[in-house]
């Protein structure tokens, strides 16, 4: 439906690019009185009593690096086990202040969804701004998952070609939201992520996006097309096949530009 056309034309409705957009959709008709529609604004409210966001230029004095990768590439892991060495913090997003309310927007329509997500980068961007006054962060998932995964639903079930072209504005990263020192994107074979992955299934803590990505080549490539196109902020590929440890250090090499080793780590 979407084939060769730009985002504009797609109306793409579920990749935000301000906060302010964000906002609009929360507080329509309709949309403000839905349950978790009230409390997620409730708490964005107690973060930003001021009622403003705004953080193109807040300095940082420690670095800010986010993992990126498909659901089971090892973003957690890799990043609890980096923020160990560096002792900084790891988190992720949604981020905890908020995660209790995921599971009742994912029965919401996808504008509303995604705005759950795409707010949920704000609110863990003021929490990574406090923290890295002390220490680095290390961030499972950011602005490039919430905008890779709601652009291959919107195209979802079409061809590649669906997707909006490199350079088109959808890709570019939001003026208003901190911008990261350094992204990792984490790689693996499909069967490697699928045996990893497969521990959560058991578990029964997977979302749509995850059971979707396992069953669908084609959703699949999607969201790796639509990563691939978001190039405001270089991402750095590492291969996470091998062992914990070997990738940790393949990720070292690339951290250790912006912030030297203390502690000694052999690969
Ligand atoms: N490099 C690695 N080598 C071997 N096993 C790994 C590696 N990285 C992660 N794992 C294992 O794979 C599983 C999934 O890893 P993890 O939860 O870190 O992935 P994730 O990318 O954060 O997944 P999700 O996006 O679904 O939360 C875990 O059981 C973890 O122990
Ligand atoms: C943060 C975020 C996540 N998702 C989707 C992508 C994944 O398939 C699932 C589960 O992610 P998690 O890392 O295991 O929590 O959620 C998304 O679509 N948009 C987002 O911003």
């Amino acid at each position: 439906m979407c084939e060769n056309r730009n985002a504009s034309e797609m109306h793409v409705k579920s990749v935000y690019h301000s906060a302010d957009s964000i906002l609009r959709v929360l507080k329509a008709e309709q949309v403000n009185t839905l349950r978790g529609v009230e409390i997620l604004l409730k708490r964005f409210n107690d973060k930003f009593p001021e009622g403003e966001v705004n953080f193109s230029n807040v300095p940082r004095k420690e670095v800010f690096i986010v993992f990126e990768g498909l659901d089971g590439s090892g973003k957690s892991t890799i990043a609890k086990e980096v923020s160990k060495i560096y002792k900084g913090a790891m988190l992720a997003t949604p981020p905890k202040s908020i995660s209790d309310i995921r599971k009742i927007f994912d029965g919401y329509q996808p504008s509303v969804r995604k705005a759950y997500y795409s707010l949920g980068n704000y609110i863990a961007a003021k929490e990574i701004l406090d923290i890295c006054e002390e220490k680095p962060v290390f961030l499972d998932r950011f602005w490039h998952s919430t905008a890779a995964y709601a652009l291959a639903q919107e195209c979802d079930g079409q061809q590649l070609s669906s997707l909006p072209s490199a350079g088109d504005p959808v890709y570019k990263w939001p003026e208003d939201l901190i911008k990261p020192d350094l992204v990792l994107f984490l790689d693996v074979t499909e069967q490697t992520r699928n045996i990893r992955h497969a521990r959560r299934v058991k578990r029964g803590e997977t979302t749509k996006e995850e059971e979707q990505l396992v069953k669908d080549e084609a959703f699949r490539n999607l969201v790796l097309a639509a990563y691939k196109n978001m190039d405001d902020i270089p991402v750095v590929h590492v291969d996470s096949s091998y062992s914990v440890k070997q990738t940790v250090a393949q990720c070292l090499k690339h951290i250790e530009q912006l912030l030297p080793c203390k502690t000694n780590v052999d690969s």
